[in-house]
């Protein structure tokens, strides 16, 4: 019998120029190697210890960028083919899809913004009737109901409106805002249409924003839906009993189609029951209480967990996810697809370029060993996955089981919302496995990475997934110091990993790969990439002061390694920076701002983690703030840097760039007094690094002495890092 091999829903294809990818590492470890050698050949007498220190750093350093390595050593792309799935799988076959959205901050997250996040998620090209979306709120705000509530009826001409006329993208704020860069005669068919929906939408928009001016629902409002009597008995957000209510069910008989008829997709608010004497374990104790309610109203077997920053942009993604799960021959290995997390916030790169390298180089690395990273958001999963099953092999699973038998009838629906509260509530998770082996994973800062990480420790694959149109675009920070407490929290919860039962290091080996472990172990150690990258700003730069060198001179054969590794690391960023559409001035800017997360955001992130070990600090989640003030919005798009508070991150970056500025200073003034052209052959490299300091901290000595404007480092900055910067020289020159 012929038996014909049914065609993939997916494709895979391995990134180009790996050959000599490949080479430049072997050779740039090499180089590594002789530098260490030099290291341990060369110990001067007058700076043992210096020398030493350097040579830890640059040991550090090595290993460090070897598990980067791993991240580019084999780039996996895909691509989908869902008229296939559209033709393999009729709309009956089709999994129930769950979608989660979280908000913890109505004061930093706009419910505005919110519901546009969630009415983008409500428009996918998927039948609707197997479309859950659940918002979980936990600042318990009425504001965010009283917008869930609005949006739920504004979606019921804002579906059918995508609908007709596919708009993209489907998030209302976003595609009215497209609107404006377009040419207007392109949308001349749906112009008429385009007029009222617009309407209906701006006077949704005024009313919320009023209410949140007001700090109050208009009683008129309250008075028309039961849900709100749910905070007739709150007293605060960090105490109250579990709001849930269901906005839009299919089996409401009321309040279920859209203005053409069309069921709508479920629509679900909860917040979580909050006491003060139960940790709520930030969103990893929202996720968890949402998979349980969803479990009781929906079920869903795809579960996708957003941020509300992050609208979607393309209406096919579900279907793409799709494409990977329900693959015949790969699907059952497969438990979360990940899509990129892409901002369009950004009106250029002045904060540099450090995601997207990680979005469209290091995850599709991470594919390449089967298993890129969870994080967090934009992310598809096998519910039971997610909820803790184990891997077997034998996973097939049949993907058209029915739920509907979770409610029969909709009187049922008041008390389906009853037995969900239940499993929002506080004592719920108590003596059980959620958050250990169930869930989301509690007690860490980044509890997206060690949830996909436990998941393929229980020997799931995942999947990463950029397709040309981006699946998701939200808002990242775009202030210096909302960037570098991001960076803090993200660190702390790398080394929280490291230290958990759940190291990569320590006990990934024989359940996921060598190279997976070396790329888990590439963020895991990024709080301790502080210690080198300290050392090397300060100690050489101050060595110069007493002109005592540390690094080989140029005409020594020992100096080929260290040219070697430092152009060739450069040459290797700035490809890569090209390659993700960036700019030379992308890359410079993406090295300055690498240098102040490590300099700053890891430091403080490797004290919060020794403080936490004797028991002294409990780093909470720091939720980053989605609005921007007009004026620094206008300075962000002049490329000036914004600090304007004063911070220990800020004194700790400027005090830095004052001492290399002044051991620049000394040097200058020693060569031009002469006896410099020979002390600048020895020391040639060390001027340079410290050369390259004073160049690249340029924007902190604007903001210490040039700027007046608002932005500018403030006076106590200044002169604390005066004095420290000063001291650190005067006591080397004196003491050392
Ligand atoms: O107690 C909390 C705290 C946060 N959130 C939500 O978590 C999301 C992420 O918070 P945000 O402040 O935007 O943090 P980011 O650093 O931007 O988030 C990235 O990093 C987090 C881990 O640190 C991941 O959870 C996110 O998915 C990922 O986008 C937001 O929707 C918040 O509303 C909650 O629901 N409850
Ligand atoms: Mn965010």
């Amino acid at each position: 019998m012929l038996v014909t091999r049914m065609e993939r829903l997916f494709e895979s294809s391995k990134g180009r120029g790996r050959h000599i990818q490949k080479l430049y590492v072997v050779s740039s470890f090499v180089a590594i190697c002789f530098i260490w050698v030099y290291r341990l050949t060369h110990i001067p007498s007058n700076a043992k210890w210096a020398w030493l220190g350097l040579f830890s750093a640059e040991l550090w350093f090595g290993v460090y960028w070897l598990f980067g390595q791993a991240l580019r050593w084999n780039l996996i792309f895909r691509k989908t083919f869902t008229n296939r799935l559209s033709q393999r799988y009729d709309e009956s076959r089709l999994p129930g899809v769950d979608i989660f959205v979280c908000t913890a901050e109505p004061e930093i997250e706009p419910p505005m913004m919110v519901i546009n996040t969630v009415l983008s998620l409500m428009a996918y090209d998927y039948p609707s009737h197997k479309l859950a979306v659940y918002l979980s709120d936990d600042a318990s705000s009425v504001i965010t109901f009283y917008a869930l509530l609005e949006a739920s009826t504004f979606a019921k001409h804002w579906l059918p409106f995508c609908r007709k006329f596919n708009i993209q993208p489907t998030s209302p704020a976003a595609y009215f805002n497209t609107l404006l860069s377009k040419n207007p005669y392109h949308h001349h068919n749906h112009a008429k249409h385009l007029a009222p929906i617009k309407k209906l939408y701006e006077d949704m928009k005024r009313r919320i924003e009023d209410a949140s001016k007001l700090g109050a629902v208009p009683s008129e409002a309250r008075s028309k839906h039961k849900g709100f009597s749910q905070w007739d008995s709150y007293s605060s957000r960090r105490d109250h009993d579990t709001i849930l209510q269901i906005l839009l069910h299919k089996m409401d008989p009321h309040n279920s189609k859209d203005v053409d008829g069309f069921v709508l997709p479920t629509l679900v608010y909860v917040a979580r029951e909050k006491r003060p004497q139960y940790h709520h374990n930030y969103k990893a104790g929202a996720l968890n209480s949402l998979l349980r309610v969803s479990s009781k109203i929906s079920n869903g077997k795809i579960v996708l967990t957003q941020d509300c920053d992050m609208y979607s942009n393309s209406s096919q993604s579900v279907r793409d996810a799709l494409c990977f799960f329900m693959d015949e021959e790969k699907g059952h290995e497969i438990a979360f697809v990940q899509f990129p997390q892409s901002f369009d916030n950004f009106p250029n790169d002045l904060y540099g370029n450090s995601l997207p390298i990680i979005m469209e180089v290091e995850l599709p690395g991470a594919d390449g060993f089967g298993g890129p990273l969870y994080i967090g958001t934009c992310c598809f999963h096998r519910r039971d996955a997610l909820c803790g099953k184990k891997f077997n092999g034998e996973c097939k699973i049949d993907w058209n089981e029915e739920n509907d038998e979770l409610m029969k009838e909709a009187n049922d629906l008041h008390e389906v919302e009853e037995e969900s509260k239940v499993l929002a509530s506080c004592s719920y998770e108590q003596n059980t496995l959620w958050g250990k082996e169930m869930g989301s994973r509690y007690g860490c800062l980044v509890e997206d990475v060690i949830t996909g990480l436990s998941i393929q420790l229980q020997g799931w694959k995942s999947v990463y997934y950029n397709p040309q149109r981006k699946g998701f675009l939200g808002i990242a920070p775009i202030t210096l110091l909302q960037i570098l407490v991001q960076q803090k929290r993200w660190a702390v919860g790398e080394i929280q990993i490291l230290l958990s039962k759940y190291s990569p290091l320590l006990y990934g080996h024989g359940k996921i790969s060598l190279g997976l472990q070396m790329g888990y172990s590439h963020y895991n150690f990024w709080a301790t990439t502080c210690l080198p990258i300290l050392y090397y700003s300060i100690i050489p730069s101050l060595y110069l002061l007493k002109g005592i060198p540390l690094f080989p001179k140029m005409c020594s054969p020992w100096f080929i390694p260290f040219a070697y590794v430092i152009l060739g690391e450069s040459a290797s960023n700035l490809i890569e920076v090209f390659m993700v559409g960036g700019r030379i001035q992308g890359w410079w800017n993406g090295l300055r701002i690498w240098l102040y997360i490590g300099s700053s955001s890891y430091l403080f992130a490797l004290i919060d983690i020794i403080l936490k070990c004797f028991g002294c600090s409990d780093s909470p989640f720091i939720v980053t703030t989605k609005i921007i003030e007009d004026d620094i919005f206008q300075r962000l798009k002049k490329e000036v840097m914004e600090f304007g508070t004063s911070s220990p991150f800020f004194t700790v970056l400027a005090t830095l760039a004052l001492l290399n500025l002044l051991c620049f200073f000394g040097i200058l003034k020693e060569l031009l007094l002469s006896k410099g052209v020979l002390a600048s052959e020895k020391l040639v490299l060390q001027i340079l690094l410290c050369g390259f300091l004073v160049l690249i901290n340029f924007p902190i000595y604007q903001a210490l002495f040039l700027r007046t404007d608002k932005g500018r480092l403030p006076t106590d900055v200044t002169i604390k890092s005066i004095a420290l910067a000063l001291s650190a020289c005067i006591l080397f020159k004196l003491l050392i």
